[in-house]
């Protein structure tokens, strides 16, 4: 499938797949269509069962007034009342079996849009999990989510109302327009006075509106992520004082959208009067040329009466065929959003790859987060099995970006990170967690069980013996007391609306998860940065437990503990500019004894802190 750039002005054109900067791209026609002819053949006896009980249900509707108007037929003639009570109690049974069948439609209907729904969440999902983190990084979750939330509902709505109702009303269009032309070939011809209005009216306002909703559910989007980033940075909203600041950018957000509905509205109002004509006007031709036709006697007076009765009729369906089809107009822009996920790069999966020892050895490595953009630049580097690694420099000199590579976060534009003489990037990603793993400060929980936060890396798969090594390593943390004041023990719910995990029991919680886990080599970027000290020591002490006999790079600001370290590596502008011992960085006087000196002078003005083992 082949991308193109979204044209200026003119709006994504609906048959090619579109990929806009920074936002994730937007299927194009033929993907829908794939979509759509697979979910045909997927679901056709689902809806052919839906389709078939809407239309019994349709035909009782018609039976019950066909029935009612002979009984007042009956009655005008004289009949008795025995006769009287059987058309009444037919009747009854009409009317309910009319809101069973109707009731056994809806059901369908609704269980065939879950089914759908759920089919293709979980395919988005699947499809998400395996995408690039640089990928999901660039364009952020707003997007994401809200193509797996509201955009799903949409698909959800279009599939469960507008499908069959559509379809409902199309039936009844050829079915009323077939008995116009049976009743009077003649007074039909009226009806070819709706055409132009119908037509033209809405071959005006489709393209229009599919743009205008399109753009409405990116714009949508925003909102959400605008929303989703508040709620989840809000202690740094709150700490930085960015309330006002994302209150302004969450109501730019939201005026978007609302620019985008008026222009939705306006469209309408447009194109719902332009409906109303394409019925009035065969209404008030059927009248003027059944008049002049009766006077002449080409037709009957029951036929011009029928006529202008079934194009009087015609009104209902036609009005529900294309206010449903503007419906299933937003669930196809909806399923182009969501398909448009399948068009990103996935994740390949790679065959495991033998590693030879734990050395790891950078070679030349160059990187940047975009194409002119270097972070990274000719970094050369061996990391020893054991060894105590700490990376200091200035803020924005490239540590973290770094640590990301190291652990496989991202890969290098230039150059090789091998880890056992493997290169980091043909390691598949279970293997690769067990050789080396990135602990930040940003630790979440999972809503779920302490079990499956604790196991969710993949290690104590086995069963029944689970228990042990998960209780071990909640010891090794220093969180095996709060894990027993759960009410369940490991099977206790945590995290968001379950039992509240305090920040620095999530940061512990991670530790131990990588205990399980058990990677020969940990990147510590500031892993206890954002924890108060009491916190922070005791993630500290379990942390010691965990690096024993591991190797460690620590991403270091603080340089309390930097003396214990094997090698310290400073970095400046993304080159790694000295690297040894402490002792021997000292004597050489450079930039690591620069900011060693600033250091020592800074924390004499402040109370001790601590930093991270080295
Ligand atoms: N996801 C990203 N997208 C684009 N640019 C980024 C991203 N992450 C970091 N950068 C940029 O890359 C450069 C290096 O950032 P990095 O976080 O690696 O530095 P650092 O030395 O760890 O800084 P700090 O000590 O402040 O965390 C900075 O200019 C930063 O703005």
């Amino acid at each position: 499938m082949t991308t193109t750039p979204t044209r200026a002005g003119a709006g994504p054109d609906p048959a090619e797949a579109v990929t806009a900067p920074g936002r994730l791209p937007l299927a194009g026609r033929t993907d829908v269509r794939a979509w759509v002819g697979a979910f045909l053949r997927r679901e056709a006896r689902r809806l052919a069962l839906t389709f078939g009980l809407f239309a019994a249900a349709l035909l009782a509707g018609l039976v019950g007034p066909r029935l009612l108007g002979r009984l007042v037929e009956s009655v005008k003639d004289g009949t008795s009342t025995g006769r009287v009570d059987l058309f009444a109690l037919v009747f009854l049974g009409v009317l309910a079996g009319h809101a069973l069948l109707a009731r056994a439609a809806r059901t369908q209907a609704t269980l065939l849009g879950e089914r759908v729904l759920a089919a293709t969440r979980e395919h988005f999902v699947r499809r998400v999990l395996g995408l690039p983190l640089a990928q999901v990084e660039s364009v952020g979750t707003g997007d994401l989510l809200s193509r797996a939330t509201t955009d799903a509902d949409r698909l959800n709505e279009s599939i469960r109302q507008a499908v069959p109702r559509i379809a409902l009303a199309a039936v009844t269009l050829v079915f009323t327009v077939a008995a116009i032309v049976l009743t009077s070939p003649l007074l039909s011809l009226a009806l070819l006075a709706g055409l132009p209005f119908a037509v033209l009216s809405t071959w005006w306002y489709r393209p229009r509106a599919t743009r205008a909703y399109e753009r409405l559910l990116a714009q949508e989007a925003d909102v959400l992520a605008v929303v989703h980033e508040t709620a989840r940075g809000a202690a740094t909203v709150e700490s930085l004082g960015l309330g006002s600041r994302q209150r302004a950018r969450h109501g730019r957000a939201v005026d978007a959208v609302v620019r985008t509905r008026q222009r939705t509205t306006w469209l309408q109002t447009v194109w719902f009067p332009s409906l109303d004509l394409a019925t009035t006007v065969p209404m008030a031709l059927t009248l003027l040329i059944g008049g002049l036709a009766y006077q002449r006697g080409a037709v009957g007076l029951a036929e011009v009466t029928a006529v202008v009765l079934y194009v009087q009729a015609l009104g209902e369906p036609l009005d529900d065929l294309l206010t449903w089809t503007d419906e299933l107009q937003i669930g196809n822009a909806a399923l182009r959003r969501i398909l448009g996920v399948d068009l990103l790069p996935n994740e390949e999966k790679r065959p495991p790859a033998p590693t030879e020892g734990h050395a790891i050895r950078l070679e030349g490595v160059g990187f940047g987060y975009g194409p002119d953009r270097a972070v990274l630049t000719g970094i050369d580097l061996d990391i020893e099995p054991g060894e105590r690694l700490v990376v200091v420099g200035a803020s924005g000199a490239g540590k973290s970006t770094l640590g990301k590579l190291l652990a496989g976060v991202h890969h290098p534009d230039r150059g090789t990170v091998r880890i056992g003489g493997v290169e980091v990037s043909a390691l598949p990603v279970e293997q690769l967690r067990r050789e080396i793993v990135l602990v930040t400060q940003e630790q979440h929980v999972f809503s779920g069980t302490l079990r499956d936060n604790l196991t969710l890396t993949g290690g104590g798969e086995e069963p029944e013996a689970e228990d042990r090594p998960l209780w071990e390593a909640l010891e090794t943390v220093l969180l095996a007391d709060w894990a027993r004041t759960l009410p369940d023990g490991l099977d206790s719910e945590i995290g968001p609306g379950a039992a509240p995990v305090p920040p620095s029991a999530a940061q512990q919680l991670a530790l131990a998860r990588l205990l399980i886990c058990d990677p020969h080599t940990l990147v510590l970027d500031e892993a206890t940065a954002l924890l108060d000290s009491t916190a922070s020591r005791r993630v500290e002490r379990s942390l010691a437990a965990l690096i024993e006999g591991r190797t460690v790079i620590s991403i270091v600001h603080r340089l309390d503990s930097v003396r214990d370290a094997d090698r310290i590596a400073v970095m400046d502008h993304g080159r790694i500019v000295e690297l040894g011992s402490h002792d021997k960085l000292l004597a050489a006087q450079g930039a690591y004894a620069s900011l060693w000196h600033s250091w020592e002078s800074a924390r004499s003005d402040e109370p001790p802190a601590k930093g991270l083992p080295g």
